[in-house]
């Protein structure tokens, strides 16, 4: 039962039609979420590990739109819902979004209301899933953030998001997503915004919730050393594709796909951040985002393009180990070196 996937996404397909072409966004993409699972998923930026998340809850604004691909998500009462199908503004989507499935963004200031206090923010949620009173639902706002270790939390609850730290705006987004008891929560770069300090704070918060609660994590980053941290399952994203999934050990230790093996060495060594070294970037730029490409998406970029195959065919995803999956055709002949030490934080 605990291998029956929690979420399936299959072969999706997001789009941006827009005055000087279409954009994208996610084209083609898949995975797959167990219960309790927690998945990162690892690109560089614009490589639509947003748009990604934004279409499993069905929050994608216009002009951007799923063109295909299913989005598959069991309900707890065993029957399988496909989101993709879901008119994004009806009744069935907002029953799921933010009580079923919520997310929490890079910078809460963006998603708190800047106008309504933190208390009516996570009591509008309890209001509108769970049925309670305004007054039950003060009082489990409080607990809410007694939950995320909001220091004074009787005295926030009548705060308005200003008034608060970073890292305290980012419990009280923790606190409202979790009100509803979801079973799958979708990060979005929740920790990018903030100090080294408050970072590892937030981090060992959600671990802790989530071995309390059991919830399923989507955990979205462009730090390998984060995603080493955090997740058991990694899905690494170029350009709209999935170009490699993995467990996270087989990832770091044995990445077959050229761009995987980019991204982790690029990875600053133990102590250079402290140092305020800039993360060395991946080797070229990301191509025009409004650019069809045949071939291989990463070919242009790729030291081991062999300028004939790899400029003509897209790969597919196909399997290369027990649970490890790559879209290269050169996956097993190429020998690429892991890191030894995945951590870096
Ligand atoms: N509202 C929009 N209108 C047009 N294009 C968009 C919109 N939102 C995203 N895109 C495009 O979709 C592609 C994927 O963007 P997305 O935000 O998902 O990337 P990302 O991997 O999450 O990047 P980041 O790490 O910077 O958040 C990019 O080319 C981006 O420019």
């Amino acid at each position: 039962m605990a291998d029956t996937p929690l979420l399936k996404v299959e072969d999706l397909c997001t789009h941006y039609h827009l005055p000087q072409g279409t954009v994208r966004a996610v084209d083609g993409a898949s995975l797959s979420v167990k219960p309790g699972q927690t998945v990162g998923i690892v690109g560089e930026s614009g490589c639509g590990k947003s748009v990604m998340l934004r279409s499993i809850l069905r929050i994608v604004p216009r002009p951007g739109r799923i063109e295909s691909g299913r989005i598959l998500y069991a309900r707890a009462d065993g029957q399988v819902t496909d989101l993709a199908a879901l008119d994004q503004d009806g009744r069935a989507a907002r029953a799921i979004r933010g009580a079923e499935i919520s997310m929490i963004f890079q910078e809460p200031m963006t998603s708190l209301s800047p106008v309504h206090t933190i208390g009516d923010q996570i009591g509008e949620a309890l209001i509108l899933h769970r049925d309670l009173s305004r007054k039950a639902a003060r009082a489990e706002t409080v607990a809410a953030l007694d939950r995320v270790a909001m220091p004074r939390a009787e005295r926030i609850v009548d705060m308005y998001p200003h008034e608060i730290s970073g890292g305290m705006r980012q419990r009280a987004m923790i606190a409202m997503a979790l009100c509803c008891g979801p079973r799958l929560l979708m990060a979005d770069e929740p920790t990018t915004a903030l100090d080294v300090t408050t970072q590892a704070q937030i981090l060992a918060l959600m671990r802790r919730l989530q071995e309390e609660d059991g919830m399923a994590i989507v955990f979205v980053t462009h730090d390998l050393g984060v995603v080493a941290q955090m997740t058991e399952f990694v899905v690494i994203m170029y350009l709209g594709r999935v170009v490699e999934t993995g467990p996270v050990r087989d990832i770091y230790y044995r990445p077959k796909h050229p761009y995987t093996h980019a991204l982790l060495h690029s990875i600053p060594k133990l102590g250079q951040r402290r140092a305020g070294a800039r993360l060395q970037s991946v080797k070229g730029g990301l191509p025009d985002p409004y650019l069809t490409m045949t071939g291989c998406p990463f070919a242009p970029r790729c030291p081991h393009n062999d300028g004939d195959r790899c400029e003509r065919e897209a790969p597919a995803l196909r399997s290369v180990g027990a649970a490890q999956e790559v879209r290269c055709h050169y996956a097993e002949r190429l020998d690429l070196q892991g890191v030894r030490k995945a951590v870096t934080a």
